[in-house]
């Protein structure tokens, strides 16, 4: 970890960041002692303290490097950002969650200005600029520029509007962002109250926020950054409302960044946690009549002629959401890093803490090699590497749809739909729990911010919230759940992730023949326990809303919205079931590197299956001694998983200023960090507090006074 700056008080050294060179040639740990500390810090030999951990690993970790990347490609280019972010000061976080918001967001403009400096020097590829900016680690209005507001006009921009506005935002002339969730609705899309009234006389839009509740709320980079947005309003012409319809609208000015007449901007305030997505200028928009040009309406999907006339071109009018589509893939594949981070600062320390069980003044137990953390612990590392992959996946099917629809082919637009919303609230909601339980597998100083692990949470749980709440998208893969099931009396065949349905009559009464825990390794007994639980609680969703009597569909549906949530839940974990066990179906090249995943995959699954076992015990395709045996299973894979714990998390390579935790550091040397850290912290630079003349001396003054009265 790069400890640059000026802080005299800091030690005199260099941290390495990168595991591999850190193995090395790190100079000896010799630190300056801090002149009040009342305990000074020995100059010591540098020491790996996990090296003995990394001893018994069972596999080659620079090949499981490899599995977990992608490619032996993805592992050298991913490497090569990190160092270069690592090795720079201007991207020095380490004091981020002691910066005032103003200071944040300053450091945050600074951090994403010299990080297009360094792309633009450097010439990167657009692969090695992502990776780049995903180790700079802070959140901020590129984020959406990039993120949102570019892929929106690619997505629904004519090839006329693309050509005018991609140029402009790929060198960024101009800075976008994406307004469309409003003060009284985020969720309900189609109750967006933002106006964009087409004026014939003109030939433009008026664009006009005509309650407070239609105020643009919550769009990042909005608040004090973007010139630009691509705003969602309700497009009306001709007297008719047509909905909601996405436009290019300029805020502010591009000389002096004040904001255009009509348009009233700033930033919604504080957000949960220090420094974390504090970072982020998430903004408040409104229009007074504001002209944009007829042109500026994104035109792809329908058109507003000349003379006002709306023509809607033959396509799914769900292909307006298509930008969120793509962020919810792309936030699956963050879900897996967000968790391995958490995981690997988790495991790592777990392995350098000791407690209890010294005997004849030996050493302790390391706590990692208690029964109870492993059990709270492996299956986070399993669903790590379960994330990584499926996410993986999602990415392939995201291509394979868009190709499909280039060719106007719409046929997988609800197996995208339905496998987006539904992976991204699931592992996100995972996610977000997981890094609050790795803090508590940190103990105590886990919950110090230079475990990393606080600012990681703070920034993470928006996930279960933006780009859809969890709980809306899950009922919407409910939703296609129930219809599809509803169309399997008519004999029609579900296809993709639902193809397990047409399987209907056999799952929906076999028993499982698993009969002792070694049998529940076969794949093939786990994806059928999976699919017979997920079929049956699906199925009897349905039969329960057709069997409120009198009632309407909707009203069925909404009535029995909990148990559908878990059906929707129960449906997702299948396909990341299925995804994982394909993978380790694959030729996996590196000694031991298929035998981890393998083992990864079943502590995955039987996880899953112990956590929920009433379900699979409620829909009857196993049995509770069957669901005894899982669990009997799930330890043995556990002691399986121990002697390989810490090598499983190098093989996720992140650096030390990535990680950016004193708990998480590739050497374990944890405890001197921690103290080091600890007088960095601005109430340590003076040795009597501010505020001890005003309050605390007159207070013990008065206190000594009355007793020396007594
Ligand atoms: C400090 C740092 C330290 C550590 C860092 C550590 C880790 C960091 C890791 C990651 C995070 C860090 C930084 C991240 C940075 C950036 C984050 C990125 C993004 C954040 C920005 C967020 C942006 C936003 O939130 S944008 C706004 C998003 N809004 C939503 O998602 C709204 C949700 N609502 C909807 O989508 C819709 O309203 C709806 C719920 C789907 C309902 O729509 P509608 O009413 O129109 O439709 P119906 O329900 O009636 O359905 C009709 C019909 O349509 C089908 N349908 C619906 N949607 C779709 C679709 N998208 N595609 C295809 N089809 C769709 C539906 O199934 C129905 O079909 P049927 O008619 O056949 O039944
Ligand atoms: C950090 C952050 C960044 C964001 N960035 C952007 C951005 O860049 N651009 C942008 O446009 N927006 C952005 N958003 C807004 C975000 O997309 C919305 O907040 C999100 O879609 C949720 O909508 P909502 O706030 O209206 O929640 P609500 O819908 O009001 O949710 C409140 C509660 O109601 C429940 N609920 C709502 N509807 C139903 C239902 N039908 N059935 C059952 N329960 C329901 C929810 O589960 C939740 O518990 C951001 C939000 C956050 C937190």
């Amino acid at each position: 970890m790069w400890r640059g700056g000026s802080n005299t008080r800091t030690c005199k050294r260099r941290f390495f960041s990168s595991p591999t060179r850190s193995r090395h040639h790190r100079p000896p740990y010799i630190c300056r002692l801090h002149s009040r500390g009342s305990q000074h810090l020995k100059a010591m030999a540098e020491v790996d303290h996990l090296a003995a951990e990394r001893a018994t690993a069972r596999f080659d970790v620079e090949e499981m490097k490899v599995a977990w990347a992608g490619s032996r490609h993805a592992v050298h280019v991913a490497d090569r950002m990190a160092r270069l972010v690592a090795s720079d000061p201007v991207f020095r976080k380490d004091n981020r969650t002691m910066l005032s918001r103003k200071e944040l967001f300053k450091d945050t403009l600074r951090k994403a200005a010299h990080a297009w400096k360094r792309i633009v020097e450097l010439r990167l590829t657009e692969e090695e600029a992502d990776l780049l900016r995903q180790y700079v680690d802070q959140p901020g209005y590129v984020d959406l520029h990039w993120g949102m507001f570019v892929p929106a006009i690619k997505g629904q921009g004519t090839e006329e509007q693309q050509h005018k506005w991609l140029p402009l935002a790929y060198k960024f002339q101009i800075i976008g962002c994406y307004a469309q969730t409003e003060l009284g609705h985020g969720s309900n899309v189609q109750g967006l109250e933002t106006t964009a009234t087409f004026d014939p006389k003109t030939d433009e839009f008026v664009i006009h926020s005509p309650t407070l509740t239609s105020s643009k709320w919550w769009p990042g980079g909005l608040g004090k950054a973007s010139t630009h947005a691509v705003v969602y309003a309700r497009l009306i012409t001709e007297g008719k409302d047509y909905g909601i319809h996405g436009f290019i609208v300029q805020l502010r000015s591009l000389e002096d960044h004040s904001p255009l007449p009509g348009v009233t901007l700033g930033d919604i305030g504080g957000k949960f946690g220090s420094g974390a997505y504090n970072s982020m200028d998430n903004g408040v928009l409104r229009f007074d009549h504001v002209r944009i040009p007829r042109d500026q309406m994104l035109m792809r999907l329908s058109q507003v002629t000349r003379e006002g006339k709306y023509v809607h071109s033959n396509v799914p009018k769900q292909l307006l959401y298509g930008t969120m589509v793509y962020v919810r893939q792309s936030i699956v594949a963050d879900a897996s890093k967000a968790l391995s981070r958490a995981v690997c600062i988790a495991v790592r320390y777990s392995a350098v803490r000791k407690q209890f069980g010294s005997q004849d003044g030996g050493p302790e137990t390391q706590v990692l090699n208690y029964k109870t953390q492993q059990s709270r612990l492996f299956p986070l590392l399993a669903s790590a590497y379960a994330f990584r992959f499926v996410g993986d996946w999602l990415n392939w099917l995201y291509t394979d749809v868009t190709q499909k629809l280039e060719a106007k082919d719409f046929s997988t637009l609800q197996e995208a739909h339905a496998c987006t919303a539904g992976l991204k609230a699931v592992t996100t909601s995972v996610t977000a729990d997981a890094i609050e339980e790795c803090r508590k597998l940190c103990g105590g100083h886990g919950y110090l911010n230079s475990s990393g692990l606080p600012e990681l949470f703070a920034v993470y749980v928006p996930a279960c919230t933006y780009e859809g709440d969890n709980v809306v998208l899950l009922l919407q893969v409910a939703r296609i759940l129930m219809k599809t099931v509803s169309q399997l009396a008519s004999g029609k065949q579900p296809v993709g992730t639902m193809a397990y349905m047409g399987k209907v009559q056999y799952l929906m009464q076999c028993k499982s023949a698993v009969s002792s825990a070694e049998d529940w390794l076969n794949p093939d007994a786990i994806q059928e326990a999976f699919e017979a639980r997920a079929l049956r609680m699906a199925v009897n969703c349905a039969q329960n809303i057709s069997q409120a009597a009198s009632q309407e569909e909707a009203a069925g549906f909404y009535e029995r919205s909990p148990d559908l949530l878990e059906a929707a839940v129960a449906h997702i974990q299948l396909i990341i079931v299925t995804k994982f066990i394909e993978k380790v179906h694959q030729e996996i090249p590196g000694h031991g590197v298929k035998e981890q995943l393998q083992a990864l995959c079943n502590v995955y699954a039987l996880y899953i299956l112990h956590k929920h076992l009433g379900d699979f015990l409620a829909t009857g395709c196993i049995t509770p001694r069957q669901g005894a045996l899982a669990n009997e299973q799930l330890g043995k894979l556990y002691a399986q998983v121990r002697p390989n714990a810490v090598a499983l998390v190098d093989a996720f390579n992140y650096t030390d200023h990535y990680l950016g935790s004193v708990l998480g550091r590739y050497d374990g040397d944890v405890y001197p960090a921690l103290y080091e850290e600890a007088w960095k912290d601005p109430l340590n630079e003076t040795v009597v507090p501010e505020g001890y003349h005003e309050y605390l001396r007159p207070l013990i003054k008065q206190q000594q006074l009355k007793l020396s009265r007594l």
